[in-house]
């Protein structure tokens, strides 16, 4: 089966420093993978070179089998910082989705906003970060996708409508076998809904595959989040450093 995401030897270098490098995975399509690692580890450079959104420096990156650029109209990405037109309304961006996103479901969009309790007429730019994030949220979603690219999507939500999204797009994998990547630093939400684990470390990849294989391999009762902190810490300390 065609990967979703499979990178080889990929690379991004800012200013002469690598960010990320030498990474080869493939993202299995169907499945849900979660990306760790601490801050500055390579995180969002990856989702945006998996998106198309940055070239990349060194190596390749295709998505369903070609460039990224070319599944575009397949990919539903919510960036870390939400964006959206702050001068335009909640219907506004809904409308807007309809227009451009041929397999745009309507009823969805409108249900999950009601539900979400947002404002139709209010103002993208006066909404708060968690109810900007929901409206990005439900943007992608309502895009029906055949991949989401979620860079740390529940880091600005309460933790009601954190468990309401993550069973929102478990909900989405079910229905229509979307492949979802999406970072995050809470560990205990990935185990929640993820069947893969990439963990990035100094912007490379340290440990990466189908989390049941991952945790067979270690001791009865290992945790995910042990599995994590244990990966993390053998990062030699001199890569940590230049990632400070
Ligand atoms: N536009 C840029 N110009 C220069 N350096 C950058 C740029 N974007 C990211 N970097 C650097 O690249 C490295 C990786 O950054 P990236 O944002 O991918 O990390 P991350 O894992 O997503 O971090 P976080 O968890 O804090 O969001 C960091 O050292 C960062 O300072």
């Amino acid at each position: 089966m065609t990967a979703a995401i499979d990178a080889r030897g990929l690379g991004k270098r800012y200013q002469g420093r690598w960010a990320l490098q030498e990474c080869t995975m493939s993202i299995p399509a169907g499945h849900v993978v979660g990306l760790v690692g601490p801050n500055g580890a390579g995180k969002s450079t990856l989702l945006n070179l998996a998106v198309g959104l940055l070239a990349p420096t060194g190596g390749t990156v295709r998505v369903f089998g070609g460039p990224p650029g070319a599944s575009r109209a397949r990919i539903g990405f919510v960036a870390q910082d939400a964006p959206l037109y702050a001068g335009l309304s909640v219907a506004d961006h809904l409308t807007l989705g309809a227009r451009l996103n041929p397999a745009w479901d309507p009823a969805y969009a409108a249900g999950r906003v009601r539900r979400l309790g947002l404002d139709l007429r209010r103002r993208a730019g006066r909404l708060s970060g968690g109810q900007r994030a929901q409206l990005a949220l439900t943007l992608a979603l309502a895009k029906r996708p055949d991949l989401l690219v979620l860079d740390e999507p529940v880091a600005s939500l309460d933790p009601l409508a954190r468990r309401e999204f993550l069973d929102d797009l478990a909900g989405a994998v079910a229905a229509r076998a979307t492949s979802v990547v999406l970072s995050s630093h809470l560990v205990t939400d990935l185990e929640r809904i993820c069947d893969h684990l990439i963990v990035l470390g100094a912007g490379r990849v340290q440990l990466a595959g189908r989390i049941a294989d991952l945790l067979a391999t270690r001791r009865d009762g290992t945790t995910l989040e042990d599995l994590v902190l244990t990966t993390l810490r053998r990062v030699r300390p001199a890569e940590t450093e230049t990632i400070a």
